[in-house]
């Protein structure tokens, strides 16, 4: 692992707001920590019929990440030489409560994995964990719906599908599965269809607008399954209208925040679409052609999985992200990753905090943590006044925030 800088403050950072910790009775952080780890680790255990090697790991991991601390990673941990370039020297014996909080987050898949054999060697290298989940949400009525929609939406004007697309994509961030385990009526609220932050026009403009030369989409993706599909949909109308040439893709290299989207995934997903009735199997063959001719390419990098804000990304991925056009980063944890997990004043320029980016860069994020940055003052208080600090995790508020001159 030659590219990875320590983890505690990078000097691309801007340090200008405390780091969140997971250290405060009664904030998210905490509960994510308290209750929604152990609730992972409950459903977790009743998905597989594990043996007693792997209960126990869960037992030992349970007991570690709720009331005790940070374990060194075992000597011949396979990536052993990756973490302790991402911090595990220093928080080792620390409280998982008393870390940045995206670190400990992080860090717990990795353990998770590892208890339950993931990681290998042994018959259950490989066997994703959250995979049950992920495929009965694939295969859920609401999957259906949302596909059968498309019947309707290829009729529409070009500019009308755009829009539903790209809305479809953003909205999408709401299937969450890591997010419904711990608040379980996140899906039956209303979302609010006003944005928090619009910055739609200057979106369609970096995505080919007229005349321009089709450049190269890169999409960080978050959930599989309902987020993910509309994520294709949308690089498959890109591409068909020739508003990009290229898409790459970039999932996680392993089962990550319950429903984050591995290689598997998008297999997954394509197959969906190319079996489903109606005008959904012609947006999945568009992929699968794009993905055998190279227009569509997966990546799994490393980073992916870090516990680290991308501020700090290696330059391997720099110099990749550099050369999009654009960049989409999807979903709540990579905005926390990508303006900082920092407790930033909401009115904080998106542009300040993402300065650091290697070229322009898109927010797709429906709000479900603390942090929020871009905001003008008038939204912020309206938003304070009707619901306190609700609207920041209740993933009923959306935002699209585009930076077009880092890098
Ligand atoms: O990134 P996503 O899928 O939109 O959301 C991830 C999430 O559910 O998990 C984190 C807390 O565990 C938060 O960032 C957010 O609430």
């Amino acid at each position: 692992m030659p590219d990875n800088p320590p983890p505690a403050q990078s000097a691309r950072s801007v340090p200008s707001a405390p780091v969140i910790l997971g250290d405060e009775p009664g904030s998210f952080p905490y509960s994510v920590l308290a209750e929604r780890h152990p609730a992972i680790i409950r459903q977790v255990r009743e998905s597989f019929p594990y043996g007693p090697e792997q209960h126990e790991a869960l037992d030992a991991l349970l007991a570690s990440c709720t009331k005790g601390v940070v374990e060194p990673l075992p000597a011949d941990a396979h990536d052993l030489d990756r973490w302790s370039a991402w911090g595990m020297d220093a928080y080792t014996g620390r409280s998982w409560f008393d870390v940045p909080w995206l670190w400990s987050e992080s860090h717990f898949y990795r353990r998770l994995l590892d208890a339950v054999g993931y990681f290998g060697p042994g018959p259950w290298q490989g066997i994703d964990p959250f995979r049950p989940s992920k495929l009965a949400e694939l295969d859920s009525r609401e999957t259906d719906e949302e596909l059968a929609a498309l019947d309707e939406l290829t009729g529409r004007p070009v500019a009308e599908q755009a829009t539903a697309l790209l809305h479809g994509s953003l909205w999408g961030n709401r299937a969450d599965l890591g997010f419904r385990l711990s608040d379980a009526e996140a899906e039956d609220r209303a979302a609010v269809p006003g944005l928090v932050a619009d910055d739609t026009d200057t979106l369609w403009t970096l995505l080919g607008g007229a005349g321009a030369a089709a450049g190269t989409l890169c999409l960080i993706a978050d959930n599989a399954g309902r987020e993910l599909i509309p994520d294709l949909l949308l690089i498959a109308h890109l591409l068909a209208h020739g508003r990009i040439g290229r898409a790459v893709l970039q999932v996680k290299p392993y089962p990550y925040y319950v429903s984050d989207a591995t290689t598997a995934d998008v297999v997954d997903a394509l197959r969906r679409l190319t079996r489903a009735p109606g005008e959904a199997a012609a947006y999945g063959h568009r992929l699968w052609a794009a993905m055998a001719d190279g227009r569509l390419t997966v990546r799994a990098h490393p980073f992916s999985c870090a516990p680290l804000p991308y501020a700090d990304m290696p330059d391997d991925l720099r110099a990749e992200l550099a050369t999009a056009d654009l960049t989409i980063v999807k979903g709540d944890l990579n905005y926390r990753r990508l303006v900082g997990d920092r407790r930033w004043p909401p009115t904080t320029p998106f542009a300040e905090v993402t300065a650091h980016f290697p070229g322009p860069v898109a927010a797709l994020r429906t709000l479900k943590s603390e942090v929020i940055t871009g905001l003008d003052a008038d939204t912020e208080a309206t938003l304070v006044a009707a619901e306190g600090r609700r609207w920041r995790t209740s993933g009923t508020h959306a935002l699209i925030q585009v930076s077009s001159s880092p890098g």
